[in-house]
């Protein structure tokens, strides 16, 4: 692995947003050097952008926070051609109407993760439109099409997938990279945009976008890809997909929003709070340590982060807080009898001998340990093994109780006062 000196390739590869780069120890001399602009583009196929999406913003966070210049690219543009990339089948066409309505959408995300304005290293954004609108067809075949050939075009993963699949791939489509790698040089030229960033289904379009700086402008570009987000079932999270997790309460509500990082797997919970949140690397590790029941812990500290950035601090608190009271309406609902025990003691240990009787859960402390001897006594839905077992508050589950249960039926909560 490359030894990285730039804050921001070390802060990227140490959080694992690196997928591809097409010259990672020459990007990182370049950006140790001072500050640099990258862009990363965006249609407007929806009117809002989802959790895939993120992954790239929180890219654009990271450079503005290490000290470069973030360009957000709407793709006004493109997004009348289409990205084949990744996609069986081609989209339908939309209308000016429709993508002017979803840029729109879009364009509302972006303050909440960048500060925009005219400063050095304040984000700006511009729309593609703007110049492709404008192209002549056959300026632009002389100018950019003869740097293309049709025999590399056709060894990218966007038009082999189709061909391979014997899927149409329409002519349209087959101009989106040319477009594309257009922006990158029309960026490089406006702004001097030297990186372009993006999920790893752009790889194709982000080199021939360098590629195409070399040879008309001679110019060093870079691209940078991240590892693309894909659902428990394998496939890649797009907002054109059903199901997809949205950056907006008009389309997904700040608690639904909470929910979905609350309910990460196990095994995803270090992941994501190394690519979505901005929390230290070493309360990450021990986050992420965390095991059993405390995992939950993790996984409501990963679900106050990322709904903090997407919706403010007060909607974050507000959605732990209702989870929370869903929680004991729902304890309350199955009538699950409950006493309160000071922090303090549950902190020393209290044994569960005790907390048995005193929930009501065993009539005496012989029941107690008979109860715990024919394996009838759980805690938090475990079995305990140990008639001298103590309670103590790492046994608070995600929901700050302890469950005992007397048999299969038979339940009461444990609550720190
Ligand atoms: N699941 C994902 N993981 C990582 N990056 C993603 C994911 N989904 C989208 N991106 C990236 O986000 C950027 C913006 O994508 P964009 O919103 O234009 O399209 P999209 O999410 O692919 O949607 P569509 O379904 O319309 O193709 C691109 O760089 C894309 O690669
Ligand atoms: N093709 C990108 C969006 C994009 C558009 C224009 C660009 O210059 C860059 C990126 C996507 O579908 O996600």
């Amino acid at each position: 692995m490359t030894t990285l000196t730039s804050d921001f390739l070390r802060t990227l590869q140490e959080r694992g947003f690196i997928h591809q780069c097409t010259d990672l120890a020459g990007l990182d001399e370049r950006a140790a050097r001072g500050p640099i602009i990258a862009y990363i583009g965006f249609d407007c196929t929806a009117d809002s952008l989802h959790v895939g999406s993120l992954l790239p913003i929180m890219m654009l966070r990271w450079l503005q926070k290490t000290g470069h210049k973030p360009i957000v690219l709407m793709g006004g543009g493109t997004t009348k051609i289409g990205d084949p990339s990744g996609k069986d089948e081609a989209r339908q066409l939309l209308t000016d109407e429709v993508i002017n309505a979803n840029m729109a959408g879009i364009k509302r995300i972006f303050g909440r993760y960048l500060t925009f304005g005219d400063g050095p290293t304040d984000a700006v954004m511009v729309n593609n439109g703007d110049w492709l609108d404008e192209l002549k067809y056959i300026p632009l075949l002389r100018d950019v099409g003869r740097h293309f050939t049709i025999n590399r075009m056709l060894t990218f993963e966007s038009v082999k997938l189709r061909l391979d699949r014997e899927q149409p791939l329409t002519f349209l489509e087959f101009n989106y990279m040319i477009l594309q790698a257009y922006d990158f040089v029309e960026l490089f030229r406006r702004q001097k945009c030297v990186l372009q960033m993006g999920g790893s289904d752009q790889w194709g379009n982000i080199i021939n976008g360098v590629e195409l700086g070399r040879r008309t402008d001679g110019a060093e570009l870079f691209g940078l890809t991240t590892p693309l987000l894909t659902t428990s079932s394998g496939a890649k999270m797009g907002k054109t997909a059903a199901g997809a997790v949205w950056l907006t309460a008009d389309k997904l509500s700040a608690y639904d929003f909470w929910q979905y990082w609350r309910n990460t797997e196990d095994a995803d919970v270090g992941r994501f709070l190394r690519l979505y949140t901005e929390l230290p690397m070493d309360e990450v590790a021990r986050l992420e340590s965390l095991q059993g029941a405390e995992i939950n812990e993790a996984k409501k500290v990963l679900a106050f982060e990322v709904t903090k950035l997407a919706h403010g601090e007060e909607a974050a608190t507000e959605a732990a807080e209702t989870a929370r009271r869903t929680f004991e309406q729902g304890a309350a609902a199955e009538g699950l009898p409950s006493i309160d025990v000071a922090r303090a003691e549950l902190e020393a240990g209290l044994p569960v001998v005790d907390l048995l009787v005193s929930t009501g859960l065993a009539a005496s402390k012989g029941e107690a340990r008979r109860l715990i001897k024919g394996a009838g006594a759980k805690m938090n839905d475990a079995a305990i093994a140990d008639e001298a077992a103590k309670a103590t508050t790492a046994d608070l589950n995600a929901d700050g109780v302890i469950k005992l249960s007397a048999g299969k039926k038979r339940h009461a909560l444990v609550r720190v006062v």
